[in-house]
């Protein structure tokens, strides 16, 4: 079974996705998980989810559960970027191409991306991010069968298995032809360190091989405690008898074998490739090979693939090909089909995914512990927004945590996304999540700069209060402005409950539910009464009242919470009362 880690936020993240900048929270925990919300379908019913790829029937039930499901195989990318506009999530392998096509044909309702497998790279990463789409992956599942596959062509490469079967299925008995070299004591560099690539290297120690790797991520006590040398990637290709790959395809990773490369290798060396084609120069290779510094090479992975009919390289004699087969066996394609299945449900009903590729890590306790904090800071951003006059543009926004706790361990990257939904949301039509927050924020100019208090005292609360501010802008709200003129709100969690503290200068006292009118008045008594008075009449339901006075009998700010929006012609009324000087009413 899969290990997705689910959490259900759902009901705190209201509608829709929530995302958090780079590099604030500490690593507490490796589990990742990601933050979506719950996704009803297009037209409020059973989501759609299309399966492009064939994908293990145990994981296809579960989506059926759930989803209407429509697995529709072969389909072109024209097809697909018709069908995407209908659908909630996509799953695919290796062989479609999610572009930004896809996610510009979705027109928004796309919401996850489902890799069923571990390579990411038929998946335009950067443009699913800009749509808001999380993009989750099945990273464990296939693992186990891809280094077989690794393993199953280092030995069939070096015994010349594939050869020799063609030959004898050919009516040929040639013993001669077909003389391998033995695997015990040569030595293999296993280039990527990672699930795969340590997988291979246990079982290569198995046959007696000494391995050696090269991985600039991987720790060296790792490596260590199974018995492989952790080397320079000069060391790994100049020394090694056999080479076998498994690293992702990335910019720093492409053609990383090479003619360069190639020169630098001990002559008649093997390669194994179970990673990417593209990991390979195949020109550089085929001349390699036929110069005889590369003697044999196994091949599952092809920089286009299908390759096409007469390629040199599938077709050269000391080449070993398979289509693709690292992942392609029946347990495995069941684990990926439950491991993505699970994730894409679980991001479709805003839980929490561990397997998501395109959101930041965010440790499982620290949500727990921040979540009434993320709604907090969501609803604060959202009322400092609506307090900028029209047209004024928000373009510099400074949120402060105080907090007792140390600076390294207060997270904040979750509330600063959820700033930036509150005060992007309003205001545009941009659907913000946890994917998106801080591309969105780019996009729009808006700089959000972040800013630690550290207070004394028990470090209980992971934080005492959040401020919102605004600068460079006028507000509708005059009182709403700090001394140095930025539009400044200010809350804490009270009991469990996130609460509105001070506006402007003015302390005040509202639980951040429903909406708030805000009246700036000359304090005197009788002031709630006869606003009270105002919405009664309208059936208006007040949750709750308070009064922040500067000095008693100056100015003060009543902020009143309403469960409904109050007519015009009410809140016309509380606006004449000659003692208000100024109101505005606030939806959360
Ligand atoms: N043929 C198949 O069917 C099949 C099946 C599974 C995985 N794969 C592929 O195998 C590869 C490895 O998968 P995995 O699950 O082990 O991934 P992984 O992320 O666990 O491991 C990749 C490792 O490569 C390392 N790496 C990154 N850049 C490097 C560089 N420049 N030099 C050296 N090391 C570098 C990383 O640090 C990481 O440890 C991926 O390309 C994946 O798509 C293929
Ligand atoms: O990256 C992977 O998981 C493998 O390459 C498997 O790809 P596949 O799902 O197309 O078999």
């Amino acid at each position: 079974m899969a290990t997705t880690t689910l959490l259900n936020l759902s009901s705190i993240f209201s509608s829709r996705l929530v995302t958090t900048h780079s590099s604030v929270f500490p690593i507490r925990q490796r589990r990742r998980i990601i933050l979506v919300t719950s996704c009803a379908g297009g037209g409020g019913g059973k989501p759609t989810i299309l399966v492009t790829e064939k994908l293990g029937q145990a994981g296809i039930d579960l989506l059926k559960k759930y989803a209407n499901v429509d697995c529709s195989y072969d389909l072109s990318l024209e097809e697909i970027c018709t069908k995407i506009s209908l659908c909630d999530a996509l799953i695919v392998r290796s062989g479609t191409k999610v572009g930004r096509d896809v996610f510009e044909s979705s027109r928004g309702r796309l919401k996850v991306v489902g890799r069923a497998g571990v390579g990411i790279d038929n998946v335009d990463l950067a443009a699913a991010t800009e749509y808001g789409c999380l993009v989750v992956n099945a990273p464990t599942a296939n693992t186990v069968a891809a280094a077989e596959h690794g393993i199953a062509l280092l030995t069939a490469m070096a015994r010349n298995v594939a050869q020799a079967d063609a030959s004898i299925k050919a009516g040929k008995w040639t013993r001669n032809k077909y003389i391998g070299v033995s695997l015990v004591g040569k030595t293999l560099a296993v280039l990527g360190f990672g699930k795969v690539g340590s997988e291979v290297a246990r079982r290569a120690r198995g046959l007696g091989m000494h391995v050696i790797t090269h991985d600039p991520y991987a720790p060296a006590d790792r490596a260590r405690a199974i018995g492989v040398e952790l080397v320079s990637f000069e060391v790994a290709i100049s020394t090694a008898d056999f080479i076998s790959l498994h690293l992702p395809l990335t910019a720093a990773t492409s053609k990383l074998l090479n003619d360069e490369t190639f020169a630098r290798m001990k002559k008649g060396v093997r390669i194994v490739n179970v990673a990417r084609g593209g990991v390979i120069d195949e020109e550089a290779l085929l001349r390699a090979l036929d110069s005889g510094i590369v003697a044999q090479a196994a091949l599952d992975v092809f920089t286009v693939e299908p390759p096409v009919q007469d390629n040199k390289l599938v077709l050269h004699e000391s080449v070993t090909a398979t289509p693709h087969l690292g992942a392609s066996t029946l347990e495995a394609q069941e684990g990926v089909a439950i491991e993505v299945a699970e994730a894409v449900i679980g991001a479709l009903r805003g839980e929490l995914a561990a397997t998501a590729v395109n959101a930041p890590m965010v440790p499982l306790e620290v949500l727990r512990e921040l979540k009434p904090y993320v709604v907090l800071a969501e609803k604060l951003g959202r009322l400092a927004v609506q307090l900028v006059t029209g047209g004024s543009g928000v373009n510099a926004v400074k949120v402060t945590y105080a907090s007792s706790r140390a600076p390294d361990d207060l997270d904040t990257r979750l509330l600063r996304a959820m700033v930036i939904k509150g005060i992007i949301e309003p205001i545009s039509s941009v659907f913000i999540n946890l994917v998106n927050s801080d591309y969105v924020a780019k996009q729009r100019g808006v700089k959000i700069s972040e800013e630690r208090m550290v207070l004394d005292g028990s470090p209980e609360n992971p934080i005492e209060y959040i401020t919102v501010r605004i600068a460079n802008v006028e507000s509708r709200f005059a009182s709403a402005l700090s001394e140095s003129g930025e539009i400044k709100v200010e809350g804490r969690v009270k009991q469990g409950i996130p609460s509105l503290t001070k506006v402007g200068l003015f302390g005040v006292d509202v639980s951040l539910e429903g909406s708030v009118i805000l009246c700036r008045q000359v304090d005197q008594p009788g002031m709630i009464g006869k606003v009270a008075g105002i919405l009664g009449d309208e059936n208006v339901n007040v949750s709750f009242m308070s009064v922040g006075r500067i000095a008693p009998g100056k100015q003060a700010v009543m902020a009143i919470g309403v469960d409904e929006q109050p007519s015009k012609e009410t809140l016309k009324k509380i606006g004449d009362i000659s003692a208000i000087e100024e109101f505005v009413f606030l939806k959360l």
